[in-house]
């Protein structure tokens, strides 16, 4: 029995088509990523498992509970951290959890075994205000409060938006250890290197799946030969990267542009060096790297798009 299975799900809001004709197994004990953009429909996917939103149409199931038929039974089972607001701000954190624990009549001690690892961190600021905690902290103390009635799917939307790099290494290593408990674990994230530490991914964009994959399985089936390209000034560099004869496409990628040719060329390094340097840029550095999840991503958005006039112009940032 799959922990998490969505199977033909739509939902709107009025005239916005938030979810389409999703269709997703997640498998028990899984740590499974939904990745996409602001708009993408991740919450409204988490909201319909958590059964606090109904869907058009389709059908899910939770740890073999539909979310419409059985959704008391789903409450029990999963722990869900919404994006935002999902603290009681004016009460300390010892208070929160006491909540959270009183809400499914257990206790922090009883389920003390799971939540160990992060209540010690947060046991210092015990008293402090949970508004008044920094944001790597409040990222914790809310999933010690989704943890604490022993769920066995967990559904954790961005949970790491917001938060400064070395909690969301903490946070990620807690996932960690929470899968190796045997939780099953649904998380969502805009951000790559996230999606690369998780088992599968399924990709999203404008309420639909583009795919569902492992992350090594998606960087290798990045179809074009891929090049990192630095030079002095970005902006002209990607508009005369787009002109150049054998692109299929180029965006700006950290501090490089990421360009892929149409077709493979052994001397693509020497080739582009002459070109852009004939385009008068300085410090040229052209670089073959291999694809990352985000470049597939971006290749499936480019796939999206309807007939372009103008082929070389990137599908998002
Ligand atoms: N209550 C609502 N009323 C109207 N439109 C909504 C509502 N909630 C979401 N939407 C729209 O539905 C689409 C999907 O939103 P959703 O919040 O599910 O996406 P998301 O991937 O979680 O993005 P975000 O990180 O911005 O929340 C977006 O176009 C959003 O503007």
């Amino acid at each position: 029995m799959p922990a998490v299975e969505l199977t033909n799900i739509s939902k709107a809001y009025g005239t916005t088509a938030a979810v389409r004709d999703v269709s997703l197994t997640v498998e028990p004990g899984e740590l499974f990523g939904l990745i996409g953009p602001d708009g993408a429909g991740k919450t409204t996917l988490f909201r319909i498992l958590a059964t606090l939103l109904l869907a058009d149409a389709g059908t899910a199931t939770v740890a073999g509970h539909d979310v419409v038929r059985d959704f008391r039974a789903i409450r029990n089972v999963v722990g869900y951290m919404p994006g935002r607001f999902s603290l009681y701000q004016d009460l300390t954190v010892q208070e929160n959890l006491a909540f959270f624990a009183a809400v499914f009549r257990t206790t922090v001690q009883e389920n003390y075994e799971l939540v160990r690892d992060i209540y010690e961190q947060l046991a210092p600021f015990k008293d402090r205000r949970a508004g008044a905690l920094s944001g790597g902290m409040k990222q914790k103390l809310a999933l010690c409060c989704a943890l604490i009635h022993k769920p066995e799917v967990l559904l954790l939307d961005e949970p790491t938006t917001g938060v400064d790099a070395v909690s969301r290494q903490e946070f990620w290593h807690m996932l960690g250890t929470l899968k190796a408990k045997g939780i099953t674990i649904v998380v969502s994230t805009p951000y790559m290197d996230e999606a690369a530490r998780c088992e599968r991914v399924a990709l999203l964009q404008t309420g639909q799946v583009l795919r569902v994959d492992t992350p090594a399985a998606l960087r290798a089936a990045y179809p074009w030969p891929l090049y990192a390209v630095r030079a002095a000034r970005m902006h002209p560099l990607l508009q005369d990267l787009r002109a150049y004869p054998g692109t299929h496409s180029c965006y700006a990628f950290g501090e490089t542009a990421h360009l892929s040719l149409a077709r493979p060329d052994a001397e693509a390094t020497a080739h582009l060096t002459a070109y852009l340097t004939g385009k008068g840029h300085r410090d040229v550095a052209v670089t073959p790297v291999p694809a990352t999840i985000e470049d597939t991503f971006m290749e499936l958005l480019t796939q999206q798009q309807p007939a372009n006039p103008e082929p070389h112009e990137p599908a998002a940032q």
